[in-house]
Formats: structure tokens, sequence, C-alpha cells
């Protein structure tokens, strides 16, 4: 965010990096794209929001502005950390919305996020969108912090899988998602991932 202007998005940013990223072979979060780390493509989508986690093993990743978040239960993948970051949000700011994003979604833009933000209805506890198949994407997506006990009861069954978080979602189609933000679902899990958004900037 530029000093003197005011967030745009009554949201919480929650960036998460971990893992092991054995697909990429070596740490995505701080492959480089454009000059850029693919962290700090995916926190300048988020620059808008009112307040930034960063959920992460401590002192992993520098990322100035961004309040650091550690795993609620390290290691236990993308649903763990989203467990972090609904915790942290109500505590520092009482319920309400989360962006929930993954450092392999390097085009995501802040025109996605006020999309996102735009389809909440009444009673939703989530919004995702659609990939071209239509199935719903469930990194780069808004979780309500009312999620929290649903987050932590599925961790402590075992369960692993993030998306099984969302519950009463409002999905957003992927023509929509294309028209503002056309490469946002393009996910990077291996090197040759990264090559071929390289190719189309
Ligand atoms: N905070 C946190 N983030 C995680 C953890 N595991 C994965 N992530 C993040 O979750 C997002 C999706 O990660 P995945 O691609 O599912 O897992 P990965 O470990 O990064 O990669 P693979 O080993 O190839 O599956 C990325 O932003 C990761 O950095 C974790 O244990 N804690």
């Amino acid at each position: 965010m530029t000093p003197g202007t005011t967030p745009r998005l009554d949201l919480v940013g929650a960036l998460t990096a971990g893992g092991r990223s054995r697909r990429f072979g070596t740490d995505k979060a701080l492959a480089r794209l454009e000059g850029r780390t693919l962290l700090e493509h995916v926190a300048a989508s988020l620059e808008d929001c009112r307040v930034r986690l960063l959920v992460a093993p401590p002192g992993r990743y520098p990322l100035p502005g961004w309040l650091p978040v550690p795993d609620t239960r390290p290691d236990e993948g993308p649903l763990g950390a989203l467990e972090a970051a609904l915790l942290a949000a109500e505590r520092h700011v009482g319920p309400g919305w989360v962006a929930f994003a993954g450092v392999d979604l390097p085009r995501l833009t802040p025109a996605y996020w006020a999309l996102l933000a735009g389809a909440r209805a009444p009673g939703a506890r989530s919004v995702l969108t659609l990939d071209a198949a239509g199935r719903a994407q469930p990194l780069g997506a808004l979780y309500h912090t009312a999620l929290l006990p649903h987050v932590s009861a599925l961790l402590d069954a075992g369960e692993r899988r993030l998306r099984l978080a969302a519950r009463d979602p409002v999905t957003v189609p992927y023509k929509a998602i294309t028209w503002v933000s056309p490469q946002a679902l393009h996910n990077v899990n291996t090197p040759a991932d990264l090559a071929a958004l390289e190719r189309t900037p």
C-alpha cells in the first residue's frame, strides 16, 4: 500500500509459505519470475488488504510490512496454515473474511481479490473460483473466520485436504476470472510450470 492511502479491501490477506516444494525441487517461494520472487508477486496482489499475515516458519522469509504468523501445526500443509490464518485474523481484527493465497499463484492480482470480495453473499462462508474444468480452487480463495471450528475439526481428525475447508461456498465462474486476471489460476508446482509463465508474460 502506498503511504497516505487507505486500504481498499475489507479483507485480511494471508499468504502461506512453507512445505517442501518437492515437485519444484527448491523452495518455490524464493523462485524468481520477472525479477521478483513468487512470494513477492503474491504479496503484491494482497497489498490493499487491511491487515497482511505471512503464515510461514518463523524467520524463513523476509516480507516487510507483513505480520509473521507461525503455523499452529507445523508441517501440516496448507490446511494447517489456513487454521493459523483464521486464528490470527480473529485475534487481530475480529470476525471477518480472509483472502488466503499460496506462493504458487504468482499471477494473482488486486483485481482478482476485489472480484472475490464483491461475490460475497449473505450466509456464505467461503468464496472459491472455478477453473476451466469447473473445479473449485481452494488456494486463492476467501474464507470466513466462522470456519475456524470446522477447519480445526478436520485437522484433529487427521484430514489434510485444503479443499474440504470450504463450507457454504459462493463460486466465481472461470470466465469472470479470466476477464479481470487472465493468468490468475496458473499454478506453479514445477520448474516447467514456471517456464510456461515466463513464456507468456
Ligand atoms: N505455512 C505453511 N504453508 C505451507 C505448508 N505446506 C505447504 N504450504 C504452502 O501452501 C501452498 C501450497 O503448497 P503445496 O504445493 O500444496 O505444497 P508444497 O509443499 O509447497 O509443494 P509440494 O511438496 O510439491 O507438494 C504453498 O504456498 C506452500 O508454500 C505448511 O506446512 N505451512
